[in-house]
């Protein structure tokens, strides 16, 4: 972590490093009418900023006011708002946009939102006139801890989560603090399950601070809310760093989305939170840790709590043990249809097992609601 004094006085920076695709993850107060005028890039004739319907009308306006000093035309897109929009639709109403436009190769794209935003947004860049660059500009906290950071970009398809995308790096992440001030607490919540995943994954000391300052996050102190983009930031870019494309260690930092992409597929998107669904998810693989032997009964324990008072579900919704048997068969990291799960093997360290479908279903049994 360095701060970029000389140029923006107070933010905070995490830097991405990968060689030629590197960049800064930009942290702090007030970064909306600073930072974006300094994306970092070269001059563009068009700039598009996709946000969506809710999160336009509270912080578009001064996004635009600051593109408009650097850009002759600044295209706006509001999508529909919610997660059954990740798909094809709203990815073709970008480009759409673009191409009504005239939009040439030196595009820049500006993801204004949440992780739904972000993850449509990338994968226009990386596809339209075969990659334009984009900037991050997540505005919660899940978007601030995870999404915008190492370039996963996707949409969603009714029989799997994630399934259509690219690994595409932003040039920069804008994360301003003060548009959490305006996040529901629902979705406080679900990006604290993203926080917290970083601690069993990573960093035991994270996993102590993080039950200590539990209630100061959901009051939403801004000192801590600080701490724990920062400190998720750099956990993230230590791991992309080393293995950008998931091809080892890099889907550690899928802890609980193994069962968790379940729950979402298996509801259809947006009943449950990706976050709700993450959550509950890590409580059944940490019960798994415990049950292949890895981890004492405590560990569960400690997870299910701390999952509990972030205001996350520990239940996971019935949709039958085949079901989820079936779901979890889709996810990316299974191998000739055998599901891996990312498991702890001690506190901070994380790896992958597969496991019996009669343990598996025994873990299911326990915490279906
Ligand atoms: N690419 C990755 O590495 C990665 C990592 C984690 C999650 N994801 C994806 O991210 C998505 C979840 O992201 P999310 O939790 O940000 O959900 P989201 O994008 O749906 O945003 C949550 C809700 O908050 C609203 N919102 C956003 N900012 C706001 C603000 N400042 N004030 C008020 N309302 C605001 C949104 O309109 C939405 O209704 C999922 O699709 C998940 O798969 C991707
Ligand atoms: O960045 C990653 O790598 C992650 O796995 C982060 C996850 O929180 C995120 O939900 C990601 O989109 C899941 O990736 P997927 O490859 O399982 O779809
Ligand atoms: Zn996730």
């Amino acid at each position: 972590m360095n701060t970029l004094s000389h140029t923006l006085p107070s933010v905070d920076a995490v830097r991405i490093a990968l060689a030629e695709r590197s960049y800064d993850i930009l942290i702090g107060g007030g970064l909306l009418d600073r930072a974006c005028s300094w994306t970092g890039l070269p001059r563009a004739a068009t700039a598009l900023i996709v946000s969506n319907t809710t999160v336009a009308p509270l912080y578009l306006a001064r996004v635009k006011a600051q593109l408009q000093l650097h850009y002759k035309q600044v295209l706006q897109l509001e999508l529909d708002d919610g997660e059954a929009y990740k798909d094809w639709a709203s990815l073709n109403r970008i480009a759409d946009t673009l191409l009504a436009a005239a939009a040439d190769r030196k595009t820049v794209l500006f993801a204004l939102g949440g992780g739904v935003v972000g993850d449509m947004t990338g994968f226009a860049a990386a596809i339209y006139m075969r990659g334009v660059p984009f900037v991050q500009i997540p505005t919660t906290l899940l978007s601030q801890v995870d999404s915008s950071v190492g370039g996963k970009t996707a949409i969603n398809h009714p029989l799997g989560k994630n399934m259509l995308g690219a690994f595409y790096q932003p040039e920069r992440v804008i994360a301003d603090l003060d548009t959490l001030d305006t996040l529901p607490a629902r979705e406080l919540s679900a990006g604290l399950a993203e926080v917290i995943k970083y601690g069993p994954i990573a960093d035991a000391s994270f996993l102590d601070w993080l039950e200590a300052n539990l209630p100061a996050l959901l009051a939403r102190d801004k000192q801590a809310l600080a701490y724990a983009v920062r400190r998720s930031c750099e956990i993230k870019a230590a791991v992309v760093g080393q293995d950008e494309r998931e091809q080892g260690l890099r889907a550690i930092l899928n802890f609980g989305h193994t069962f968790g992409h379940a729950i979402e597929t298996g509801l259809g998107y947006g009943e449950w939170l990706h976050g709700e669904a993450v959550g509950c998810g890590m409580v059944l693989a940490s019960d798994l840790s415990v049950r292949l032997g890895l981890m004492p009964g405590s560990f569960l324990t400690r997870m299910t709590r701390l999952i509990q008072a972030a205001g996350l579900p520990v239940k996971a919704p019935d949709l039958g043990t085949s079901r989820y048997l079936e779901l979890m068969r889709m996810d990316k990291k299974s191998e000739a249809g055998e599901i891996r799960f990312v498991v702890i093997e001690a506190l901070g360290r994380a790896g992958m097992r597969s496991a019996s479908d009669e343990l598996v279903n025994e873990v299911l049994q326990a915490h279906l609601a």
